[in-house]
Order: structure tokens, then C-alpha cells, then sequence
């Protein structure tokens, strides 16, 4: 989960609500939230970054049109958007158990799981012992990332 416009805290703790009240769904392990600085080279304000752990009945394309669905009930309108600019509410599937899928515009895992600070400090906590398509788990991949000064955690969120 990802924002950096209109509230970001409150848009992450209401995305988390959201995905629990998911058909089929309940939440399993939550990360903290974590003040980030933006990657992609574009001039914005800092993100706040969380990763959200869940049991689902759904099949992953159901569950990516429900994010889909999340994002749009939060004000995101994807046509007046840059890539990697500001986002009111950024909902990506990074993992979905072993699978590995790529259909359409769905790719699982997220291709750039791997390279993210903002993404590895907060899937740490959740799924530390995932391994990368490296061999890495996600743990080592973050205890080894160039980039941890560029996130914070946010200590009671
Ligand atoms: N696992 C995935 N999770 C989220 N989006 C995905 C995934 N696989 C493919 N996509 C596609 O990526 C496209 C870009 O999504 P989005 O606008 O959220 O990207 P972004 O956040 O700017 O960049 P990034 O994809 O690098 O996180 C979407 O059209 C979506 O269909
Ligand atoms: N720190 C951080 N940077 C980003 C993020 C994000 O969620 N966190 N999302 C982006 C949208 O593509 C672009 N850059």
C-alpha cells in the first residue's frame, strides 16, 4: 500500500480496513507503516508505505480487480496520472503465495519487488522468509539494501 496525497496515514489505515472487509478475505500479519522518500525521480511529497498480509478465497485476478475497486473508492483517477508520480492510494500484489503468473496487465510477484526499500522494509516484517527470484529472501535482500536510510518507520502506526 502506498500514498502521498490527502492524508496519506488515514488513506493506508482505511485501505487496510478495506481489504479486510473483502469477500472470502481476512487479514493475516500487518506491517507498521513507514515514511519513505519517492522513488522514480519525480519532485513529490514523501510516501507512506505498508505491506498487508492476507488469507484470501479469491483468485488473484479477482483480488487485483478488487484493489482496482479500493484505489478508485479512495479519489485515485489513473488517466490524470504520471508514472511513478503522486498517488492519493497505490494498491500493488506483490505476492500471492508461489505463484507466478503473468496475463494481461497482471504480474505476480510485482516485477520490482526486489529493488524497493520502500517495498522490502515493510514486507520484511510480513513475509521476511520469502525468497526473491534471486535466491534472497526478502529479509536478507532488505538487511542488504543501499537504500534503508530512505525509510522510516512510524513508531505507533
Ligand atoms: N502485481 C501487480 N500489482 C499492481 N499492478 C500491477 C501488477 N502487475 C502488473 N501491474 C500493472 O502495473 C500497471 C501500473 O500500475 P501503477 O500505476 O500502480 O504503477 P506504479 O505504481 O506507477 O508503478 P509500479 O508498477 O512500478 O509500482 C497497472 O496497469 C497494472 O495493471
Ligand atoms: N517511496 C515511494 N516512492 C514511490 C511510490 C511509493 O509507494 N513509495 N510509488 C510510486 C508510484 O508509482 C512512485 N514512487
Amino acid at each position: 500500500m502506498g500514498s502521498n496525497l490527502a492524508d496519506p496515514v488515514q488513506q493506508v489505515r482505511r485501505a487496510r480496513e478495506a481489504l479486510a472487509r473483502l469477500p472470502d478475505t481476512r487479514l493475516h500479519k500487518c506491517s507498521h507503516l513507514y515514511r519513505t522518500r519517492p522513488v522514480g525521480g519525480v519532485a513529490q511529497p514523501d510516501f507512506i508505505n505498508a505491506v498487508a498480509g492476507i488469507v484470501t478465497g479469491l483468485s488473484p485476478e479477482a483480488l487485483f480487480a478488487a484493489l482496482l475497486e479500493i484505489e478508485a473508492r479512495a479519489g485515485r483517477c489513473r488517466a490524470r496520472e504520471t508514472r511513478w508520480g503522486p498517488r492519493t492510494l497505490d494498491l500493488d500484489l506483490l505476492l500471492f503465495g508461489d505463484l507466478a503468473l503473468r496475463s494481461g496487465d497482471l504480474e505476480i510477484p510485482h516485477p520490482r519487488l526486489g529493488e524497493r526499500a520502500f517495498v522490502l522494509a515493510p514486507l520484511a516484517e510480513v513475509a521476511g522468509d520469502w525468497l526473491l527470484p534471486t535466491g534472497q529472501s526478502v529479509a536478507a535482500a532488505w538487511a542488504q539494501c543501499p537504500d534503508r536510510g530512505a525509510v522510516e518507520r512510524l513508531v505507533d502506526a
